[in-house]
């Protein structure tokens, strides 16, 4: 993540929207998402604005910043230790924070919101931030599961309103999802384009429908994995993904729905989340993953696609999920989700 050009210039013509220059940037929601989008963006030479409800937050998104920062300098100043340092300090300082969303979007050529999966919630705050942002200021919601057009719809400024769709860990996670509305301007678009190659992010095009395209598809199979580990799971099919483990073959079709249809004996996670490393090649099986990502948002993420989609049982709630969001174990965040953790 290199200093780089920053500016994102369009072509000129009579609108205003059309000129928007990317320099400003202002993330509401300081949490894990909001933190790395902030972190990516600093690094490439945006001024931003880092706003949360509070100043204690606020810290915690700076040091959560910091924290990744390190990791990368480290590599990148392997042998300069203090080139390393100098290197943080500089990114850090082009992120300043706030406790106001109000005036911190008035400067704002982007505003990308990454606050609690709720839509209610998001629209009332997008519907006050649009009174005050001036009429340039493109608006983004980095929801996993809500619709955008729903979002946008508490606004006035729908032509300049995307989704812009971050992976987790931000400075990690090369994709970024622009997701456009019937309303949202070709040049909302492209700005929006534009900025996620600006931040080194290679950025995919998707309609504005339930989970867009990579939660789509990740939902269910964490919904599956779930129902797997709680009604008990056939062990026998993750026998040759044991037995050869560098091989990544898949699992046939036929033994896994052999396998499926003959549940029993006990679950485990364990197995489930090993299988899926070393039979599927994912980084990290779906409970590690959900941990990850925070069991709260699972959650919220189930029960957005199960409102757009009520009759399909892909989408039914989890006990167990429920109960572990209900006692606060919501993963790698609270020390506690589907695991346990230092
Ligand atoms: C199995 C499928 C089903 C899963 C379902 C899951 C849940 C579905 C619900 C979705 C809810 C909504 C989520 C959403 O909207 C979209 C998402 O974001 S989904 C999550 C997407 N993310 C992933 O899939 C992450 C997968 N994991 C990884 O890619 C790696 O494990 C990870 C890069 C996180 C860590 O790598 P790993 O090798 O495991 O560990 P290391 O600690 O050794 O790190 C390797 C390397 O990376 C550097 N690094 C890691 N984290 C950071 C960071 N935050 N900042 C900077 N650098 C980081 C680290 O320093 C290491 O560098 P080296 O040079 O190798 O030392
Ligand atoms: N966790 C993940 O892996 C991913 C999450 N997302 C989405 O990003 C958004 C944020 O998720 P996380 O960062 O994980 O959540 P988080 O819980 O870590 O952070 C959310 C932050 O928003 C703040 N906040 C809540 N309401 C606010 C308001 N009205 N004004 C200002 N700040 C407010 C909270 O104090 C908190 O710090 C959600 O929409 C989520 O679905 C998208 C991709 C991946």
């Amino acid at each position: 993540m290199a200093f780089a050009a920053s500016q994102i210039v369009r072509g000129f013509s009579s609108s205003a929207v059309r000129n928007v220059v990317i320099k400003n940037v202002t993330i509401i929601g300081g949490g894990q998402m909001g933190a790395g989008i902030a972190q990516v963006a600093a690094s490439t030479g945006h001024s931003v604005t880092l706003v949360d409800t509070s100043d204690d937050i606020l810290k915690k998104s700076i040091k959560l910043i910091e924290g990744s920062l390190k990791r990368v300098a480290k590599k990148k100043f392997s042998d300069k230790p203090e080139a390393g340092e100098e290197f943080i300090k500089k990114i850090v300082q082009k992120v300043s924070t706030s406790t106001d969303a109000e005036s911190a979007v008035q400067g704002s050529d982007l505003v990308v919101e990454a606050i609690v999966e709720n839509l209610k919630i998001k629209q009332d705050l997008f519907s006050r931030l649009d009174k005050l942002a001036p009429s340039h200021t493109i608006f983004a919601s980095n929801t996993s599961s809500l619709s955008i057009c729903d979002i946008a719809s508490s606004t006035n400024r729908q032509d300049r309103f995307g989704g812009l769709h971050f992976f987790n860990p931000v400075a990690m996670m090369k994709l970024v999802e622009v997701i456009g509305t019937p309303a949202t301007s070709q040049d909302t678009l492209d700005s929006l384009l534009d900025f996620s190659k600006v931040l080194g992010k290679t950025p995919v095009s998707c309609k504005d429908t339930s989970g867009f395209i990579v939660n789509r598809l990740l939902v269910p199979c964490m919904m599956e994995a779930i129902r797997l580990y709680e009604r008990g799971v056939c062990t026998c099919c993750f026998y040759s993904s044991f037995k050869h483990p560098s091989s990544f073959s898949p699992i046939p079709l036929t033994l896994l729905i052999f396998c499926f249809s003959n549940l029993s004996g006990d679950a485990s996670k364990e197995d489930i989340d090993i299988g899926m490393k070393l039979g599927a090649g994912y980084p990290m099986g779906p409970f590690e993953l959900a941990d990850y990502v925070g069991l709260d948002i699972v959650k919220a993420v189930i029960e957005a696609f199960k409102t757009k989609d009520p009759k399909n049982p892909l989408f039914d709630s989890s006990d167990l999920l429920n109960k572990l969001v209900a006692e606060g174990k919501l993963g790698i965040k609270t020390g506690e989700g589907f695991y346990k953790h230092k």
